[in-house]
């Protein structure tokens, strides 16, 4: 049996994770744990999944909660997420990041922790956006530079960080694709009189409002034509079924940071 521990145990994601924990065969929730003075620290953390009480209470210790588990599945924050990284590193713990908005200093820092213990870090857990990614560099490739590239991202109006840590990937996946670099590219922003698209650049757009769960859609337009690769997510259970399949994946993998192409053999 997989000693599974959630970190964010009280937030949108967390509950569902512990709800897919329970639903999953050879897995077993051992610990969870959100922030210290969060209102539901000391409370079962089988309420915030709609499972009643379950008999394991959210902690604040995160020490003691990764002593107790194999793997650690964590979706909080960045800076939160390297933390919880080292101390799995310093305890040879595996974790699992679903956590999204890593700048790229933060990104290096990760694989830096990484080099003891297993991780899997990628921002998004879903079948259909691994295949997404998946497909993007072939038909970035096919298409090839007749096409402009737009990326749009919706989701709804508590996320913090944006664009979408999945917009990003799409944006790398197109830009490494086409002999691109995404961070010299990518536009984020076009206002007043900014002038002609230049040929090469990925236009990145986020919308945010009321529940929506997340949604994708890469833009290959062209003189006379437009291909759009969409992914909607209807609800969160497929990234947190993705995040189970990813520590039961990694705590049989070696040291070093892995993602979900690798999870799901798509690589
Ligand atoms: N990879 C994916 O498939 C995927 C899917 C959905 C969301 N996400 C990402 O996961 C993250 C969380 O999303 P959410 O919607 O669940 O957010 P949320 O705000 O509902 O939950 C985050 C939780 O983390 C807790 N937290 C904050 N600081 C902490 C600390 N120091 N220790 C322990 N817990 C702490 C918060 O109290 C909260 O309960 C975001 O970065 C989001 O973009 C990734
Ligand atoms: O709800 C969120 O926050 C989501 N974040 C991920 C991202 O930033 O790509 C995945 C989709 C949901």
């Amino acid at each position: 049996m997989i000693k599974i521990a959630v970190c964010g145990a009280a937030g949108r994601m967390g509950g569902r994770i512990i709800a897919a924990i329970k639903e999953t065969d050879g897995v077993e929730l051992s610990g969870a744990l959100d922030r210290p003075g969060h209102p539901m620290v000391g409370q079962d953390a089988g309420f915030n999944a709609g499972l009643g009480a379950i008999g394991v209470p959210i902690s604040d210790d995160l020490n003691e909660v990764v002593k107790g588990c194999d793997v650690l599945i964590d979706f909080t924050t960045p800076k939160v997420s390297l933390k919880n990284l080292e101390v799995c590193a310093i305890n040879k713990k595996s974790i699992v990041i679903g956590s999204t908005g890593f700048t790229p200093e933060e990104r290096v820092l990760a694989a830096e922790l990484a080099k003891e213990i297993p991780v899997v870090i990628a921002p998004n857990m879903s079948v259909g956006v691994n295949v997404c990614f998946k497909v993007l560099a072939d038909v970035a490739k096919i298409l090839g530079e007749d096409f402009d590239v737009e990326i749009v991202e919706a989701h709804h109006k508590m996320k913090k960080d944006s664009p979408s840590g999945t917009a990003v990937r799409m944006g790398e996946v197109v830009a490494n694709a086409l002999g691109r670099d995404y961070n010299k590219v990518a536009n984020y922003h076009r206002e007043g009189i900014c002038g002609e698209r230049t040929h090469e650049e990925i236009g990145m757009q986020t919308i945010r409002g009321g529940d929506i769960v997340g949604e994708h859609t890469v833009y290959f337009i062209g003189m006379g034509e437009r291909v759009e690769i969409t992914h909607r997510a209807h609800t969160r259970d497929m990234f947190s079924r993705g995040s189970v399949r990813a520590a039961k994946w990694v705590v049989n993998a070696k040291p070093g940071v892995w993602d979900m192409q690798d999870v799901l053999g798509l690589r």
